[in-house]
């Protein structure tokens, strides 16, 4: 308990933080916002002051023989009066204009920092469910909290600046108004605080299922499961399943929002009783003869504004406290760290490679997973050799490229270019020296272009190139406006393929980046046998220059490859080139053979 409390006190320290956040966002906004908080707690009490004046210059007046004599100080006080109210319409309006500019500018930056850091962290975090409820809180809450913060602090910067003014004219009545004010307030207030703890603590738990409602949710709408839910007529039990979740989050807020609903109702409760207290006391007064009419009005008007400023600045307050602990979701992705470092000192890569790749007694296990992926590989890849793993699903193929990408680092032994640990280069020279397509590749719902070259779509030799040696050139020739076609029926326009099709535009991405260092898994799996045949033509002229990784089920394609790695479990059970490996009669050669007999 004592911890937590530690924590959230730390939590509450942090508003610097999102002060700091909101500031480099939009420090002309920021200003902007302070000025016209100041300016605005400043007008009403010039606005009381005048009409005290106003009052009091009416009420001698009555006394006087000629009437029209007092008009002399009352118009001035009301034309005075007219302009305070305009100034304050126009503050307010003006207000409002900025805050909206500055939630907008605010919202975008945070959105640049989450999207930055999203795609700064470790892929690992990316297989990992924990991570996910992470990002999906810090997106829920980063969007708006510090809008609200900066709404917040305005809020209570003009509450607390009007109290102020206003509280210095109570002094003038009595001291005790200010205790007053306070047992008014307070007591809600408290009452707030604790219920703002509550539902962060809640909405921390929640997000397993709540992430689960979504995904139900999402799969009823979006695309990639549209087919299935007819075929197996999945809509009702997803639908079911989606009301079942979503039904137990409402019934929970409910019940935390009747706990809001009684603080509330505390809060206005004692503030109805020390108004009346004071009004009391004020009347007592001016009937005694102490006050005069002016100040009967002032006080009244003073007290019951003191009240709501108060409310206000301690309604605010709490807000701040519940967005300050809701941030601190954002904060926690931001924080998350990388395990898969850059070094303190990165070593060069000279290239070309000299004496390759080695693979050092890794072994490697998934973070919270108890078996090995990789058990003690050991194994050299020569530059420009053609390297392929084969192996049942499950056997480690995908496992050991992700390391060679440095998507992780081995948990033993250790990966070596040209005698370079990998982890002494930097994260950036080594993923530059690598391409590749994956099982699972990307499909951008961008040009054709885009898609080969992302962020190079101009240069259009080159992803012409790339498009002919994976055999994407012909698909992308027969669209209607060629590489700048839009892909993907996401936006309009765009036009959809065939996964083979696709898989050919991504191949031609892993071909564009003309990288040393290749790594092809499942490169094929979608295309068809001739066009197949025509793409490995093609590539072993492509891969002339580079060192290629190999991962592929179908042993007709990894026949070509210089050394093939059979994996089980693991660990490699064999290893040597197509022949060699036909000639052993092991694994390998079991396989090709009940490959090869589907095809007589
Ligand atoms: N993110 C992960 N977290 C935990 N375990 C994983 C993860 N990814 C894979 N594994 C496990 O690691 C082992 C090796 O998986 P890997 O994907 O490397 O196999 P593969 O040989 O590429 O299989 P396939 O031929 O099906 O693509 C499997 O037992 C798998 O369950």
């Amino acid at each position: 308990m004592a911890q937590q409390n530690r924590l959230q006190i730390r939590q509450v320290l942090q508003l610097g933080r999102a002060l700091r956040l909101v500031w480099q966002s939009s420090p002309g906004w920021t200003s902007a916002n302070l000025v016209l908080l100041v300016v605005q707690a400043v007008l009403p009490v010039a606005s009381l002051y005048l009409t005290k004046l106003l009052v009091d210059g009416v009420s001698s007046g009555l006394l006087l023989p000629d009437k029209s004599s007092a008009l002399a100080t009352v118009l001035p006080l009301l034309g005075l009066l007219g302009l305070t109210a305009l100034a304050a319409a126009a503050c307010r309006a003006l207000s409002g204009w900025v805050s909206e500019a500055q939630t907008q500018v605010v919202t975008d930056y945070l959105h640049g920092i989450v999207h930055r850091k999203a795609a700064a962290v470790d892929f690992a975090y990316y297989e990992n469910a924990r991570y996910y409820d992470t990002l999906h809180r810090a997106l829920q809450e980063a969007p708006f909290r510090p809008a609200r913060i900066i709404a917040g602090l305005v809020q209570l910067g003009q509450s607390v600046f009007s109290l102020l003014a206003v509280a210095l004219l109570l002094l003038t009545l009595h001291w005790g108004t200010a205790l007053l004010l306070l047992a008014a307030v307070l007591p809600g207030t408290l009452v707030r605080l604790r219920y703002a703890e509550t539902l962060f603590r809640w909405q921390r738990l929640r997000t397993p299922r709540e992430r689960r409602a979504w995904y139900f949710n999402g799969m009823l709408t979006g695309d990639s499961h549209a087919k299935e839910i007819r075929l197996f007529d999945l809509a009702e039990a997803f639908e079911q399943r989606y009301c079942e979740l979503r039904a137990e989050l409402r019934r929970e807020r409910l019940q935390l929002a009747s706990k809001q609903a009684l603080a509330d109702f505390a809060t206005q409760a004692g503030a109805a009783v020390a108004i009346l207290a004071c009004l009391g006391y004020i009347a007592l007064r001016t009937l005694q003869g102490g006050l005069t009419l002016g100040d009967l009005f002032m006080y009244f008007q003073a007290f019951q504004r003191a009240q709501t400023y108060l409310q206000e600045a301690l309604g605010s307050l709490v807000r701040l406290y519940e967005d300050n602990l809701f941030l601190s979701y954002l904060y926690e992705f931001l924080d998350l760290p990388n395990h898969v470092a850059e070094p303190a000192e990165p070593v060069s890569l000279p290239l070309p490679l000299q004496s390759g790749i080695r693979f050092e007694n890794v072994s490697f296990c998934y973070p919270d997973s108890k078996e090995s992926a990789l058990d003690h590989i050991d194994l050299t890849i020569a530059p420009g050799q053609i390297v392929a793993f084969v192996g049942e699903n499950g056997s480690g193929k995908t496992t050991l490229v992700k390391l060679l990408c440095r998507l992780y680092d081995p948990s033993a032994g250790r990966i070596t270019v040209d005698g370079i640990d990998l982890r002494d280069l930097s994260l950036r020279t080594w993923r530059q020296t690598v391409s590749a397509i994956f099982q699972d590749f990307a499909r951008y719902h961008l040009s054709a272009a885009e898609n080969i070259a992302p962020a190079h779509a101009e240069e259009s030799e080159p992803i012409a190139r790339a498009a002919q040696a994976s055999g994407a050139h012909e698909v992308i020739a027969q669209l209607r406006d060629g590489y700048q076609t839009l892909l993907g029926r996401w936006f309009d326009q765009g036009e959809e393929l065939s996964v083979g099709q696709w898989q050919k535009v991504a191949l031609a991405r892993a071909f564009w980046r003309d990288c040393p260092v290749l790594i092809l898994d499942e490169p094929t799996s979608a295309i068809d046998a001739a066009a197949e045949d025509e793409i490995f033509e093609k590539f072993q002229l492509l891969a002339a220059r580079r060192t290629t990784v190999l991962i592929s089920h179908r042993l007709s394609t990894v026949k070509l490859a210089d050394r093939i790695y059979v994996l089980a479990q693991g660990r490699i059970v064999e290893q040597g080139s197509h022949d060699e490996l036909i000639a052993r009669q092991g694994t390998y050669a079991r396989l090709f053979e009940l490959q090869a007999q589907h095809y007589r």
